[in-house]
C-alpha cells in the first residue's frame, strides 16, 4: 500500500525495518521520492517514499481501545497500537465492530469470572474494555432485539488464541441463554463439555501450539423465543488425517493416542498397549510427552467429558479399541512375499501387531492381512486379484488408518450433536466459526492449500461485508473514502475453485485419470496458467506450484496431493470393516450405494470439492 501525503523536512514517520519491522523518525532530507530519515533508534535511513508512513504524533502513549479513531489505520500505526496496549496487560483492541486479541501466553482468569459476564450483560458496546463477552453480548442483543441470527467469525494464525477465544464466546451465550436444568445435562453444558472430547480426538502439539485444532468448527447454538439454548450443532471441515500415521519432530499426533498409552493398567492391558514409544505412529518425533499435559488425567477427563456428551461405557470401549487398534495397525511392517511383487507380513512383530489389530477391530486376521497386500480389479465383469509390493502394501496400511481415524472422528461429532439435540423450530441462531487462518510454511502440502483456499473465501466475505459497506456508507455520506485499499481476490479463488479449469478442478480431474501422478497433475497446472498472474512455477521445479495469495505467496508441494485429495474408502478396507463382528466398527463403514449396487468400482469423492465455507458472517473477530 503507498504511503499517503506528502512529507516534508520535519515529518513524522515510520519506515520499515528489517529488524524490528517499523521505526519512528523524523525527515530530515527529501530528494524527490527518496527520504532521509533520523530514527529516534539513533539510526540515519534513506528510504523510499512507497516504504513510509505518517505517524500520528498525537496518539496517547497508552494508544486508543478502538482503532478507528486512529488518525492513520495504517500497519504501523495498528501494530504500535497492539503494542502499546499489550504493554499495559490490554490484550484486546476494537477496529469497529471488530475484536483484535493478541494472545497472552498466560492464564487471566480476573478477565473471564462471572463478575465479568454480569458487568458486561446489557452494557452499551464500547461502554467497556474490549472484550469477547462484549462481542458475544452484542451478538446476542442484535438477535433478540431485531430477529436476526447472527454469526461471529474467528480468525487467526495457528496459536493466535482462536479456540480459546470461541470458547469465552460459548461461555458467555451459555450463561445469557443458558437453562435451569431440573435433571439431566442442559444443552449448554453439553455445548461446552463437547469441547474436551473433540480436543482429544481432533487436537495435536504443532510447532505452533501445543493444542493446536486439526480441524475447522462452526458451532450454532439455537434459540428459543425466550432467549434460551434450546439446542445447538456442531460442525467440523477437514480433519488433517495425515497426521494420524505421519509426523515430524516436534510435534505429536493426536493427544488421544498418548492418553490411551497413558491409561490405567487395566485398560493398556484391555487394549494391549504398553509405552506410546513403542508404535511407529508415535516414534516418528520424539516428543512423546508434552510440559503441562499429564496425559493419564487427561485419559480421564476425557472418559468423564464422553459421559456428559452422552457416550455409553461400550461405545467408549469401541473407540479405544480403534484408537488401539491403529496404532497396532502402524507398527505392521511388510517384505518381499514369494510371488513377484507381492508382500507379507516381515516378522513374528509384525504378525502379532496384525493379529492384535484385527482383534481389536473385531475382524478376521486373514481379510485385514488381504486388504493390506492384494486390491481386486475388475474388469470387464472379470475380478483379478493383483499383489502389491511392500510398499504398495504400507501405503495401503496408511491409508486404513486415515479413513478409520477420521470416520471415527465424524462419528464423534454425530454423536455430540444428537445428544445435545437440534431445535428444528428455532428462528434465532448465533453460529460461531473458528477456523484455522492462512498458512506458509517450509513444505506446504494439500492441507495448507485447503487452509489457504478457507481463507480467501473469508477474506472475500471481508472485503464484501467490511470495505465495501463501508464505502457504501462513505459514499452515501460524501466522505472522501480513497484512501481506503484493499485487494480483489475473486481472481485467485477463481484460479482454485473455477468449475470447470481450476485447480480444484484439475486435481480431481487428474485423481479420476488412471496411473495418474502429481507430475502429470503439476503439468496440467502449468500448462493452464502458465499466464495466469496469481500463478507461477518455482524455478528448476517438476512439481511445485506457487499461489500469490492475498496474503502472500504460498509454494505448494504437490508430491500428496492426489492421495490426499481421494475421499473414499477402498472395496477391500470397506468391506473388511463392515463385515467386523462389532457393532460399532461396523457402523462406520455403511454399505455404499456402489456396493449395494453390487458394483465393484468406488465412488470418486474428494476433499478439494467439498471443503467449502457457506457460512454469512456479521462481525469478525482476529487474533494475532
Ligand atoms: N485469552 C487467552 N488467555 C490465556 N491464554 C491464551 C489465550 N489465548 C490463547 N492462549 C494460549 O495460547 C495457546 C494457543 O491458543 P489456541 O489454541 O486458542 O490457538 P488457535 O488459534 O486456536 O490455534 P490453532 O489454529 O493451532 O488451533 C492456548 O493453549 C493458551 O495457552
Amino acid at each position: 500500500m503507498a504511503s499517503m501525503g506528502r512529507f516534508t523536512v520535519g515529518s513524522h514517520v515510520w519506515v520499515e525495518d528489517a529488524d524490528v519491522a517499523w521505526i519512528d523518525g523524523l525527515v530530515e532530507e527529501v530528494h524527490g521520492d527518496e527520504l532521509i530519515i533520523n530514527c529516534t533508534s539513533g539510526k540515519k535511513v534513506t528510504a523510499n517514499v512507497s516504504s513510509v508512513y505518517p505517524k500520528d504524533v498525537e496518539v496517547k502513549r497508552s494508544g486508543v481501545e478502538d482503532m478507528t479513531r486512529l488518525a492513520y489505520l495504517h500497519e504501523p500505526g495498528v501494530l504500535r497500537n497492539l503494542k502499546s496496549r499489550y504493554g499495559m496487560n490490554e490484550i484486546y483492541t476494537y477496529t469497529g465492530n471488530i475484536l483484535i486479541a493478541v494472545n497472552p501466553f498466560q492464564r487471566l482468569p480476573h478477565l473471564y469470572n462471572d463478575h465479568m459476564m454480569e458487568m458486561y450483560k446489557g452494557a452499551e458496546f464500547g461502554e467497556l474494555s474490549p472484550h469477547p463477552f462484549a462481542m458475544a453480548d452484542r451478538a446476542y442483543r442484535l438477535m433478540m432485539n431485531y430477529g436476526i441470527s447472527q454469526a461471529i467469525l474467528v480468525s487467526g494464525e495457528s496459536g493466535a488464541g482462536k479456540t480459546e477465544s470461541t470458547k469465552m464466546l460459548m461461555q458467555y451465550l451459555a450463561f445469557m441463554g443458558g437453562k435451569v436444568e431440573s435433571g439431566g445435562r442442559s444443552v449448554q453444558q453439553q455445548v461446552l463439555e463437547s469441547n474436551p472430547v473433540l480436543e482429544a480426538f481432533g487436537n495435536a502439539k504443532t510447532v505452533r501450539n501445543n493444542n493446536s485444532s486439526r480441524f475447522g468448527k462452526f458451532v450454532e447454538l439455537q434459540f428459543d423465543q425466550n432467549g434460551k439454548i434450546s439446542g445447538a450443532a456442531i460442525r467440523t471441515y477437514l480433519l488433517e488425517r495425515s497426521r494420524v500415521c505421519q509426523i515430524s519432530d516436534p510435534e505429536r499426533n493426536y493427544h488421544c493416542f498418548y492418553m490411551l498409552c497413558a491409561a490405567p493398567p487395566e485398560d493398556r492391558e484391555r487394549y494391549k498397549l504398553g509405552d506410546a514409544s513403542l508404535f511407529h505412529y508415535l516414534n516418528q518425533s520424539n516428543c512423546i510427552k508434552l510440559d503441562g499435559m499429564d496425559d493419564s488425567s487427561e485419559y480421564i477427563a476425557t472418559r468423564r467429558a464422553m459421559d456428559i456428551v452422552g457416550i455409553s461405557s461400550d461405545e467408549q470401549d469401541a473407540i479405544f479399541r480403534v484408537v488401539a487398534a491403529i496404532l497396532h495397525l502402524g507398527n505392521v511392517e511388510f517384505s518381499e512375499g514369494s510371488e513377484a511383487d507381492s508382500s507379507v507380513p516381515k516378522d513374528d512383530k509384525s504378525q502379532f501387531h496384525l493379529r492384535t489389530a484385527a482383534e481389536l477391530f473385531m475382524c478376521d486376521e486373514k481379510s485385514l492381512e488381504e486388504s493390506l497386500c492384494k486390491r481386486v480389479m475388475v474388469t470387464r465383469g472379470e475380478s483379478i486379484v493383483r499383489n502389491l509390493d511392500s510398499r504398495a502394501a504400507a501405503l495401503s496400511r496408511d491409508a486404513l488408518a486415515r479413513i478409520v481415524y477420521s470416520r471415527l472422528f465424524d462419528w464423534l461429532v454425530n454423536k455430540i450433536n444428537t445428544t445435545i439435540g437440534q431445535d428444528p423450530t428455532s428462528k434465532l441462531l448465533i453460529g460461531v466459526l473458528d477456523i484455522y487462518g492462512f498458512e506458509s510454511f517450509k513444505t506446504n502440502s494439500f492441507e495448507q492449500f485447503c487452509i489457504n483456499l478457507t481463507n480467501e473465501k473469508l477474506q472475500q466475505h471481508f472485503n464484501q461485508h467490511v470495505f465495501k459497506m463501508e464505502q457504501e456508507e462513505y459514499t452515501k455520506e460524501e466522505i472522501d473514502w480513497s484512501y481506503i485499499q484493499f485487494v480483489d481476490n475473486q481472481d485467485i479463488l477463481d484460479l482454485i475453485e473455477k468449475k470447470p479449469g481450476g485447480i480444484i478442478a484439475l486435481l480431481d480431474e487428474t485423481c479420476m485419470l488412471r496411473n495418474s501422478n502429481h507430475e502429470i497433475f503439476a503439468e496440467k497446472l502449468y500448462q493452464k496458467f502458465k499466464d495466469n498472474p496469481h500463478f507461477s512455477r518455482p524455478k528448476f521445479s517438476r512439481s511445485d506450484f506457487t499461489i500469490h495469495h492475498y496474503a502472500g505467496n504460498v509454494t505448494y508441494q504437490t508430491d500428496l496431493f492426489l492421495d490426499k485429495n481421494i475421499d473414499y474408502a477402498v472395496n477391500e478396507h470397506q468391506d473388511l470393516l463392515h463385515a467386523s463382528t462389532c457393532p460399532f466398527v461396523s457402523s462406520l463403514f455403511p454399505p455404499s450405494e456402489e456396493s449395494t449396487k453390487s458394483s465393484k468400482s468406488t465412488k470418486f469423492t474428494s476433499i478439494g470439492s467439498s471443503f467449502k465455507v457457506k457460512n454469512h458472517c456479521s462481525f469478525y473477530f482476529r487474533l494475532y
